[in-house]
């Protein structure tokens, strides 16, 4: 199963998170984000997981010069798109810049579910967050789950990162009732917002561990 840990800045982070065995590493472009960090210190950081783990960079709403300053100095792996991104202007994205998209939806009820269709064949992968709670300027980082149960009626054979609120406490049960491909995690490993711990990386990876070895007995 794919993990990606999220919004690190920090050698030390980046490295917790490759120890741990994350599959990808995200980092987030958006300035009003606690985790917001430079496309230059991103592109330092993202060198240590060449060879280990996929670099995310993550954006919302960018614009063309916007993506290209981040891809051109962090050469990331992937694109995730956090904000309010049409179909059509994921294509867009994917032909000008040639990298694949992990396009997040923001799920509150099963209609939200209906959103998904018309980004099927262009974006590569879904990533499923909770809506922001009121007032808040993220469009996700907050530490908000959503209802699982609405994964039930996911169409067969989606990919996409379970996000949204998850941690060391709750991720067995996100596991039990949703069995997702990946999951996402932020603000879950965190001391205080934007600073991440790696003590609490290390506790998830344990966690899931545990929740994956129970789940074959
Ligand atoms: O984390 C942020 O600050 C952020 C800002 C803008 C867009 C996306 C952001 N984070 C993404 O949200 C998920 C879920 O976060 P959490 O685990 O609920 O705190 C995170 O992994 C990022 O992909």
């Amino acid at each position: 199963m794919d993990i990606k840990i999220c919004g690190l800045n920090t050698e030390k982070s980046v490295a917790a998170a490759l120890d741990g065995g994350a599959s990808h590493v995200g980092f987030i472009f958006f300035p009003k984000s606690p985790r917001n960090i430079a496309p230059e210190d991103a592109g330092r950081l993202r060198q240590a997981a060449i060879g280990r783990a996929n670099a995310v960079a993550v954006t919302v709403d960018a614009t063309d010069s916007e993506l290209e300053r981040i891809i051109s100095t962090v050469k990331p792996d992937m694109l995730q798109l956090h904000g309010k991104e049409a179909p059509e202007r994921i294509g867009e994205i994917k032909q000008r810049f040639g990298l694949p998209v992990m396009k997040a939806l923001a799920i509150s009820t099963a209609d939200d579910l209906n959103r998904i269709a018309p980004f099927k064949g262009i974006a590569d992968r879904f990533l499923f967050d909770a809506k922001p709670p009121a007032g808040s300027q993220l469009p996700g980082g907050n530490g908000v789950s959503f209802d699982w149960t609405l994964l039930s009626k996911l169409p067969a054979g989606l990919d996409y990162l379970l996000s949204g609120g998850i941690n060391s406490e709750n991720v067995a049960e996100a596991l039990r009732m949703t069995n997702p491909p990946g999951l996402d995690i932020s603000s879950g490993v965190e001391r205080t917002p934007g600073v991440k711990d790696p003590a609490l990386i290390a506790a998830f990876f344990a966690a899931v561990r545990r929740a994956s070895a129970q789940s074959v007995v």
